[in-house]
């Protein structure tokens, strides 16, 4: 197995060039958004950025900001100038699957709002149709999980509630998650209202048309992708 992590790092600097000072920046949750995370906090600490706000999308992501010397600020309803976040599948048209690593719900909810999102990733999160590689994680709430989990299994019948351990896996949030496998190919932005009418579905991590460009990097270098 190919080492990555300089590749995401590659990427996610070709992301942070696009921060100016004075931005309110959406920070990404993951193993490539934390190099974003980290860029952002050199920069500011050599004085390059200024006046930087950060609204961060998980727990970690929120302490590891701070830790870099980040101003972080929770999300209110002014917009926001850029987001830098990772993805684990990207398609063509950068339709996205997140949340594998669990922060789908605080990440739609930051991104939503940002005026520009910006995906970094390194080449193995490419495909051509959404679905291909990754599950698809659906965050849903702990009461009645099990007949949520039932309800789901109609809609996409391949697929497990994410228990990592003896205990189901736990959001930021207090909820649990569903990883659906989808048949790549099917009408996912139908998909994607459907689960969302579901009840016990708090959030899906299906990002349709919401990501402006792509950085990913590959051992030929970085190819930038736009909608
Ligand atoms: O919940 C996690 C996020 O959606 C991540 O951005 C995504 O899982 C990609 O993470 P990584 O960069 O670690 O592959």
């Amino acid at each position: 197995m190919p080492d990555l992590e300089p590749l995401k790092k590659e990427a996610a600097l070709r992301a942070v060039a696009l921060v100016e000072s004075g931005m309110r920046v959406g920070l990404g949750t993951g193993s490539t958004a934390k190099y974003a995370i980290e860029e952002i906090g050199r920069r500011v600490q050599s004085g390059a950025l200024t006046r930087i706000v950060g609204v961060a999308t998980s727990e970690a992501s929120d302490a590891l900001a701070r830790e870099v010397g980040l101003t972080v600020e929770p999300l209110d309803p002014r917009p926001l100038d850029i987001a830098i976040d990772g993805a684990d599948e990207i398609a063509p048209n950068l339709d996205l699957i997140k949340g594998l690593g669990g922060a789908l719900l605080r990440e739609k909810l930051t991104e939503m709002q940002s005026r520009r999102l910006i995906i970094i990733a390194d080449h193995s999160k490419l495909v051509t149709q959404i679905g291909e590689k990754a599950p698809l994680p659906v965050e849903i709430v702990r009461f009645g999980f099990l007949s949520t989990v039932e309800r789901l299994r109609q809609i996409v019948p391949g697929g497990r509630l994410r228990q990592p351990g003896a205990q189901p896996y736990v959001t930021d949030n207090g909820n649990y998650i569903y990883d659906a496998q989808l048949r790549p190919g099917s009408d996912i932005a139908a998909l994607e209202r459907e689960l969302k009418g579901t009840l016990g579905v708090v959030e899906t991590g299906l990002f349709l048309g919401l990501a402006e460009r792509a950085f990913v990097a590959s051992p030929d270098g970085v190819q930038e992708l736009t909608r």
